[in-house]
């Protein structure tokens, strides 16, 4: 158990760890960092009760905390390990939920030369198209993955605390490296995100848009949910793991143009099979899940 969490970045992610590690009783107090033009929203958490108090001085955020957790757009990590620095302690335990690994481990070398071995990057494989702490729940990481990416020097130990933390609140933990992780996410996550904004925005700038939308059922709705996600997050998401995502938009556009083709050339079969190969994929990759 913890004594006192410190969430910096109160919004869905912050919002939801905090409302999850009080339902089960893991930490005796939760406090939260925001900036001053954030205290509104700092205010809403503490009526909630996801937070018992907020600080907008990170002195005072940190102090005795022992389990702190960076919950801000990955573009905002490096000025929070600057704000974070004059105050890290050896003896706590400091992790972050940035949807990108590699940006935040660069952010954090940037600042300390090196990263300490107390810091536990993560990444909590649930989330949702709505932001802010009136969307967190205490179940949103029930029954989903948590990826943790170690560094050779990260202590084993703060590992095995933080991996216990995140089981406690109904995750399944793995671990890769961090080069591994934005690979996989770029194809999991960071491309179909980039796909449903680039559809909306396609179809959003049709002069016929108002019927478009009106008619849509639902499976436009099943592939533009995501489209609804926050612009700032995305920004920084994209702009962090470029290196890997430009490479799978290429290869979308090959097979896009393929299709494209065998339409122009009347190439049922071809077409036939293109989408058959997609939907046993996609039921493999659905039977894995059950497993
Ligand atoms: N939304 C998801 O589905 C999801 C899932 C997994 C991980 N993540 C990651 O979790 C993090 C938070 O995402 P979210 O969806 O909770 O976003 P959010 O917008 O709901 O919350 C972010 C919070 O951080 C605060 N913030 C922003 N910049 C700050 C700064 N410089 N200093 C202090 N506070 C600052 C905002 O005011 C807000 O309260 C991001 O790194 C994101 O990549 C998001
Ligand atoms: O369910 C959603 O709305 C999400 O976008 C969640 C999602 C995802 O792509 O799966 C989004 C970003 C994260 O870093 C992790 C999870």
């Amino acid at each position: 158990m913890f004594k006192r969490l410190c969430i910096i970045g109160t919004g869905l992610i912050g919002g939801s760890i905090a409302r999850a590690a009080r339902a089960q009783g893991l930490c005796q107090e939760i406090v939260a960092f925001g900036r001053e033009k954030n205290q509104p929203n700092l205010q809403l958490a503490k009526d909630l009760g996801v937070i018992d108090q907020f600080y907008t001085h990170i002195s005072a955020a940190l102090d005795h905390a022992d389990l702190v957790i960076i919950a801000t757009p990955v573009g905002s990590m490096q000025s929070i390990f600057e704000l974070i620095k004059p105050y890290w302690s050896a003896t706590a335990l400091y992790s972050d939920a940035g949807s990108t690994k590699a940006s935040v481990v660069s952010a954090i070398e940037a600042v300390f030369g090196h990263v300490p071995n107390n810091f536990v990057p993560a990444h909590p494989i649930a989330g949702a198209e709505r932001s802010g702490v009136d969307a967190s729940n205490a179940e949103l990481f029930k029954n989903r993955r948590l990826i943790i990416t170690p560094l050779n020097n990260t202590d084993p130990q703060a590992v095995e605390k933080l991996t216990r933390f995140w089981e406690q609140i109904g995750s399944s933990v793995s671990e890769m490296s961090v080069e591994h992780h934005d690979t996989v996410l770029a194809a999991t996550s960071h491309l179909p995100h980039i796909l449903a904004f680039a559809l909306v925005g396609l179809l959003g700038r049709k002069d016929e848009q108002r019927e478009i939308f009106k008619y849509a059922a639902g499976g436009f709705k099943d592939f533009t949910r995501i489209a609804s996600s926050d612009p700032t997050m995305w920004l920084d998401i994209c702009l962090a793991n470029k290196q890997d995502i430009i490479p799978l938009i290429r290869q979308f556009k090959a097979e896009l143009s393929n299709i494209e083709q065998l339409l122009v050339d009347d190439q049922s079969q071809q077409l036939f099979d293109t989408f058959t190969y997609a939907r046993n994929a996609r039921q493999r990759f659905l039977d894995t899940l059950d497993d």
